[in-house]
């Protein structure tokens, strides 16, 4: 088996006497689509800023793509950066710059394109994301909640990552913007073989798209596999989490 994507070993995270994690394990598998789920405040959104070199733990070691993270490396390492794509929860567009400045950016920054080309690919990924060519000429703050989160799924897109963090991809979406983004993702990791980390409170939507789901309980991952093992794992927190999110068991089967 080919060194996982992301690999966690003993981390653990404080914030001042807070314990978020302790001596966590995770290993993301190369090509896969994984969902990270947990209670509110669980240290979710926290684990997934460690794998981008946004925060450290207090111990602990991350990996990605075979790099050891910290954060003035994750920002350093061209190569890294450029490998890994990240869809935050807030969209966190520049407010100033059009919807399509915002997609050219990281292609202009680190992609080391001229602007011509950076804005023909910004206009690809655009459309490949379901925006029409005029909403690249907007700013952020004349888009929807939805067309936002596309936008930033654009500009998370534009310098074809191998490896995708998606924190609450679908919050805000609507039914059918949930169904196209789950098809969006599923389509690129066709043809691109595309591996993914999502954070999500919405797992019976991504559900689809899953190979596995990990869920955080205890300061640590407390099962992880196949959603359909993972929600007969005897855990107070999982069956509680299961029983509130799907009463009648019937959306889970895979
Ligand atoms: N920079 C920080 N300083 C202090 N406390 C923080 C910081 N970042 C996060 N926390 C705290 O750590 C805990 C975990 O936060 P995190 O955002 O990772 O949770 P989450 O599981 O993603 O939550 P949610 O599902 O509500 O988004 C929370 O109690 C949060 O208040």
């Amino acid at each position: 088996m080919s060194a996982p994507a992301v690999r966690l070993r003993g981390v653990s995270t404080r914030f001042g006497e807070r314990v978020i994690h302790h001596q966590l394990d995770l290993d993301v598998q190369q090509g896969e689509v994984l969902a990270l789920v947990g209670a509110s405040g669980c240290g979710k959104t926290t684990l997934l800023r460690h794998m981008i070199g946004l925060t450290q733990p207090a111990a602990g070691v991350v990996e990605v793509l075979g790099v050891r993270v910290s954060p003035e490396q994750f920002l350093a390492q061209r190569g890294l950066r450029q490998r890994c794509g990240v869809l935050f929860q807030s969209g966190a567009l520049f407010s100033a710059l059009s919807v399509l400045e915002n997609v050219a950016l990281p292609l202009l920054e680190r992609g080391g394109l001229g602007r011509a080309d950076a804005a023909h690919i910004a206009r690809c990924k655009l459309a490949q994301v379901g925006l029409a060519a005029e909403d690249g000429d907007k700013l952020p703050a004349q888009l929807s909640g939805g067309m936002i989160k596309r936008a930033a799924l654009a500009r998370a897109l534009a310098l074809d990552p191998e490896l995708l963090f998606l924190d609450e991809p679908t919050a805000g979406l609507d039914p059918l913007g949930a169904q196209a983004f789950v098809a969006l993702i599923a389509e690129l990791r066709a043809l691109h073989g595309l591996t993914a980390v999502m954070v999500t409170h919405e797992l019976e939507r991504v559900a689809p798209l899953l190979d596995r789901v990990a869920v955080l309980a205890d300061r640590r991952v407390v099962a992880i596999g196949p959603l359909a093992a993972v929600r007969r794992a005897d855990h107070p927190f999982i069956q509680a989490y299961f029983a509130a999110h799907d009463p009648q068991g019937e959306n889970h089967g895979k």
